[in-house]
């Protein structure tokens, strides 16, 4: 049997959407299978999707399975495709979506959705990571990291130029370092020459650098302001796919803002309940 699947992507960060009513009997291996750019569909996870139209906003659930099958706890991109595929289903400009990283408003402003992203926290235990004292600009495996949690953990970097770096290289000790009990997505910016920053991520359950990250644009944004880099409020931050817009509420936490791309439609096979 087969179960139908909508392709989206925000700048270059791609998933396939399934709804989480569909029988699905392995969600993990469907990840590692689909999510194969030369022998799946090719995406950078899998988003399931349940909706609560009673709620005003409405509200989606969202539950993130990476290529590796593992579920990942919040996604900036994949919240804002999640917020898209909601609002075309029920006409509404706004919407909650549930994470395990929290409950965050999407809002609708023309073609650009903003997600709030809670509070980014640079607390070691929360980030996590093995320390006393948060980790600041300093040296791990060969970049000067600063450690963030932004609803996931981020090892940040700035450097020169993000060009300049062997990202698929330098990243993966970093990622497994033993410092880091949960692992880390590693995150490098350069200044952009026009007040924002060009960003590249290697990716935690991707394993590899991707065109976007959003979690990875909001730790850009914090780690900069954090360490006196800027006092935009918008920062612009230039991943490969795209540029995306982070900001800042009277709470210090900060919202997302970036386009979304509803690309195709298909059906992926699965095991019929008959066959387990
Ligand atoms: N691409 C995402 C982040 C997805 C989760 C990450 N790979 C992790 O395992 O922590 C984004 O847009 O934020």
């Amino acid at each position: 049997m087969s179960v139908p699947f909508q392709k989206y992507h925000g700048t270059g960060n791609d998933f396939l959407i399934i709804h989480a009513d569909e029988y699905v009997p392995d969600r993990g291996a469907l990840a590692e299978r689909e999510c194969d750019r030369e022998d799946g569909v090719g995406a950078d996870g899998i988003l399931y999707l349940a909706l609560e139209e009673r709620f005003r906003p409405p509200r989606v659930i969202m539950t993130l399975v990476q290529p590796d099958g593992a579920t990942a706890p919040m996604c900036g991109n994949g919240a804002r495709c999640a917020a898209d595929w909601a609002m075309k289903k029920t006409g509404s400009d706004s919407v909650m979506i549930d994470t395990q990283a929290g409950t965050l408003r999407a809002d609708r402003e023309g073609d650009e959705i903003t997600i709030e992203m809670g509070t980014p926290t640079f607390d070691p235990e929360e980030v996590p990571v093995r320390a006393d004292e948060p980790v600041f600009e300093e040296e791990i495996d060969g970049l000067e990291v600063t450690m963030v949690n932004t609803g996931v953990p981020h090892a940040v970097a700035f450097v020169d130029d993000v060009d300049d770096v062997d990202l698929a290289t330098v990243a993966p000790p970093i990622r497994y370092g033993d410092e880091f009990p949960a692992g880390t997505n590693v995150t490098i910016a350069s200044p952009d020459g026009d007040g924002g920053f060009d960003q590249r991520s290697y990716e935690r359950g991707v394993e590899a650098e991707t065109d976007s990250c959003g979690t990875g644009a909001v730790a850009i944004a914090v780690v900069a302001r954090r360490l006196g880099l800027t006092d935009a409020d918008p920062v612009s931050v230039n991943p490969p796919g795209g540029e995306l817009l982070v900001s800042f509420n009277d709470r210090g936490n900060a919202t997302l803002t970036g386009p979304v791309e509803h690309e195709f439609d298909g059906e992926v096979a699965v095991e019929s309940p008959t066959e387990l």
